[in-house]
């Protein structure tokens, strides 16, 4: 498998804090790599410098063959990143279905402006209804936004992501506020697309992390301090001392 995402030696500090030590990893075409690590172990801030929200003090980030490290996020989107969860961009007035069309015409409009309007209508819809099928919620295709459960709304956020048809999904803790069945739901649906869509995870719920990742990467204080297949990084000692030690004991 060909590297998608590589990281080499990314560093940013906060003050006196080294939130990113010296991180490298690669995420490899088609695989789901989760980034697993303890409270302020530094997930955010380096999901932040792949989105180009944060700029990193040294270090470089490569995406789908170009180096992308100070790139702001709209050319990052470009090549083919898309990010879960940026809840501002889900319009809570319009339907579910509304909402994935625009995803799709933001992606390929172009290919919509030869119709005649009320078939490029038709065809902008039924292509919005694949995606929202893909993640269970075609039956709520019709109804308001702001109507939906925390899970469902969570599902549409994939479903908006999956109509950019990105090469990567960066999922940031897709699990975070939801009951135990809509975890559940969550991992059923992700599981779905493994194998077919590159993702990088990152994710409290250890059950999720364990049911979905192909590798999984260790983050303490900043630095990787395994990457490895999940049934390694169980066994690994490293990472039971410093993470799952709790847990192992
Ligand atoms: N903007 C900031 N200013 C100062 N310190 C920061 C800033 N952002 C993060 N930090 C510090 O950097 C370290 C890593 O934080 P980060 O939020 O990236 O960790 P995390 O693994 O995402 O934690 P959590 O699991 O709690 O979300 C922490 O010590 C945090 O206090």
């Amino acid at each position: 498998m060909s590297v998608l995402l590589e990281i080499q030696d990314l560093q940013k500090s906060f003050g006196g804090v080294k939130a990113t030590k010296h991180v490298s990893l690669d995420v490899l075409e088609g695989e789901v790599h989760a980034i697993i690590g303890p409270n302020g172990a530094g997930k955010t801030t380096l999901i932040s410098q792949l989105c180009g929200e944060q700029m990193p003090d040294a270090g470089l980030i490569r995406f789908a063959g170009k180096t992308i490290t100070r790139a702001p996020f709209p050319a990052r989107a470009r090549l083919g990143m898309a990010r879960s969860f940026q809840i501002t961009s889900v319009f809570q007035d319009m339907t579910l279905l509304e909402n994935v069309a625009l995803s799709v015409q933001a992606h390929d409009g172009h290919s919509f402006r030869f119709w005649k309007r009320a078939d490029s209508e038709t065809a902008l819809n039924e292509k919005a209804m694949t995606f929202l099928t893909e993640v269970g919620l075609a039956d709520k295709a019709h109804v308001l936004s702001r109507e939906v459960s925390h899970g469902e709304h969570r599902q549409l956020e994939i479903a908006m992501a999956l109509a950019t048809e990105p090469k990567m999904l960066l999922l940031d803790e897709p699990m975070a506020g939801m009951g135990s069945e809509e975890s559940a739901r969550m991992v059923d649906i992700l599981k779905k697309f493994k194998g077919e869509k590159t993702m990088l995870l990152v994710e409290h719920d250890m059950d999720a992390v364990f049911a979905l990742a192909d590798r999984i990467s260790v983050l303490v204080y900043g630095e990787v301090i395994a990457t490895d297949k999940p049934e390694a990084i169980r066994d690994n000692e490293a990472v039971k001392r410093a993470y799952l030690g709790e847990e192992a004991d």
